[in-house]
């Protein structure tokens, strides 16, 4: 994948927040810039008020921290900006070292299609102080976005129980950018093809499609519209049969489809795009089995997402087909996801990491210090617990217990000797080089859908899911004990 390289024709070492900036420039002037540090990326709650995430993204950040370099025009940019007093902002000594910088972390990673869950690193960034800070940005912009995105496709799936999700998201999506990435994802998350024609082509998604009130309209009567299309397209026709008056366009559709009938083609279905959409679907398949059509699909869409895609399903409606746009692509009723990346150890000079802690009022907003893994138990292939644990932390395979990061008297005992076990963080990058090859996206999709199923249906229902538990190993849990006490000032003998 060269996204950068199509999308924009070189450098994105500048698509950051300035303060990124201005930190690495003092990183650099104290000395600290090629301090080793570790930085984790994660999330603090589902999106969507549900009960799972679905991780996407990664593809992105590869291609990114691959390109990851200073152009020269950045630096002429850099260079040229000054501060109040009119003086230049960078040291031009540090604009060279910028300059000459080379992408060097370790990065590990969730592969994309991963069921994610709060609080464990879905990313971990390890490297110069300078260079983990700088991707602070852009990574949180692409997983933030593309992980939102392809839960809600995953959501909206799950509602639509099998049947085929066409995303028509395009016209309403954030941008161009925004709108590529929106696909992308919906595909991660489930959909079976998406309008964008663009995307189709860089990501090799399949593009599908019926057409526009525009079309009917812009004939005299409806029938000769039908007509013209089953003439240009005799084995696609999906005809969208409520421009004027639903029931009328059932009747003239199966009017044309055994005109088509007689050539040797077969009418696919309809399309309805408004009204009581369990009344009109229903009224139509009673129509198409009758006129011996009933295999001829219905497709809806209108504003769907997967609570009215659920109410429908309870309707019993006669949908076979889901095209959904604006409320996929734009997240609609969560605009953005709010993962975060913080800094969780750091190097000094004897060599040793020294955890790290962020204080906050919230519990919730405390990080989990150290260096830390993943690990997912699954009993009989279905996903029973995921344990954050310290790096070098020594497993008990007779039996641990994880804690609630949030509250810790919600405890689970686990017995690693059942279990089978799945590292989440895989490889990435070792010092700046690649080692982790992209599955595919048709991989990455079925990876998706694979660890859907390993989850309990109770994990994923829409209203009030069951909590899945992801706990602190206890040492970890101990560690962090520790040191949320000692930044209060209070012993932590006293939490024994
Ligand atoms: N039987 C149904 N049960 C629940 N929701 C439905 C049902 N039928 C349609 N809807 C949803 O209700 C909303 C209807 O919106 P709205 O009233 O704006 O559409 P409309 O008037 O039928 O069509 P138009 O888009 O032409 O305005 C849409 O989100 C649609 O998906
Ligand atoms: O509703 P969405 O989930 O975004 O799906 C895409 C919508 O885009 C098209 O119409 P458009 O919205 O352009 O016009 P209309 O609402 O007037 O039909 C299409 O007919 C769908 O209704
Ligand atoms: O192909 C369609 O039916 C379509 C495409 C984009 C938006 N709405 C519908």
């Amino acid at each position: 994948m060269k996204i950068t390289k199509d999308l924009y024709q070189g450098s994105l070492a500048l698509l950051t927040d300035f303060y990124q900036l201005t930190m690495a420039y003092a990183y650099w002037k104290s000395g600290k810039a090629e301090q080793e540090a570790v930085f984790n990326l994660f999330f603090r709650k589902h999106p969507f008020q549900g009960g799972f995430t679905l991780a996407a993204g990664l593809d992105y950040v590869v291609d990114y921290c691959k390109n990851f370099k200073f152009g020269s025009e950045d630096i002429d940019y850099l260079a040229a900006m000054k501060n109040q007093e009119g003086e230049l902002l960078f040291d031009p000594e540090f604009l060279k070292y910028l300059s000459n910088m080379k992408f060097s972390c370790d990065i590990d990673a969730v592969e994309e299609g991963t069921v994610v869950f709060p609080n464990a690193p879905m990313i971990r960034v390890k490297g110069p102080l300078i260079q983990c800070q700088l991707l602070e940005t852009p990574l949180l912009n692409i997983f933030n976005f593309q992980t939102l995105i392809a839960t809600k496709a995953a959501r909206i799936n799950l509602a639509a129980k099998g049947d085929p999700v066409l995303e028509f998201g395009l016209r309403r999506a954030q941008g161009i950018d925004g709108a590529l990435a929106a696909s992308r994802a919906s595909y991660i998350g489930g959909c079976s093809s998406t309008s964008n024609v663009m995307a189709g082509k860089l990501f090799g998604i399949p593009v599908s499609g019926t057409h526009a009130h525009s079309w009917i309209m812009s004939f005299e009567t409806e029938m000769e519209a039908f007509e013209a299309y089953a003439n240009a397209f005799p084995d696609r026709c999906i005809f969208l049969v409520d421009t004027y008056d639903t029931i009328t366009g059932v009747k003239n559709a199966i009017k044309v489809g055994k005109a088509l009938r007689k050539q040797g083609k077969e009418m696919l279905g309809i399309r309805i795009d408004s009204g009581d959409l369990a009344y009109y679907s229903n009224k139509a398949r009673e129509m198409l089995d009758e006129a011996g059509f009933p295999d001829a699909k219905i497709v809806a869409s209108n504003d769907l997402d997967e609570h009215i895609i659920t109410s429908l399903k309870g309707q019993e409606a006669s949908i076979n087909v889901w095209g959904v746009g604006t409320k996929l692509v734009t997240a609609f009723d969560q605009p953005a996801l709010g993962a975060v990346y913080k800094l969780s150890a750091i190097r000094i000079e004897n060599g040793t990491y020294v955890p790290k802690i962020k204080i906050s009022q919230q519990s919730l907003k405390i990080n989990v210090p150290g260096i830390h893994n993943v690990k997912r138990y699954y009993s009989k292939g279905k996903a029973v617990a995921d344990m954050i644990y310290l790096e070098d932390q020594e497993i008990n395979p007779k039996g641990l217990v994880i804690i609630d990061p949030i509250d810790s008297t919600r405890r689970k005992r686990i017995m690693p000797y059942f279990y089978q076990e799945e590292e989440l963080l895989q490889p990435i990058f070792r010092k700046g080089k690649q080692v982790y090859k992209s599955p595919g996206l048709e991989r990455i999709r079925q990876r998706a859908k694979e660890q859907l199923e390993s989850f309990d249906k109770t994990h994923k229902r829409m209203v009030n899911p069951h909590l899945y538990p992801v706990g602190l190993e206890e040492n970890l849990h101990h560690l962090r004990t520790e040191l949320v006490l000692k930044a209060q000032q209070l012993d932590p003998k006293d939490e024994k």
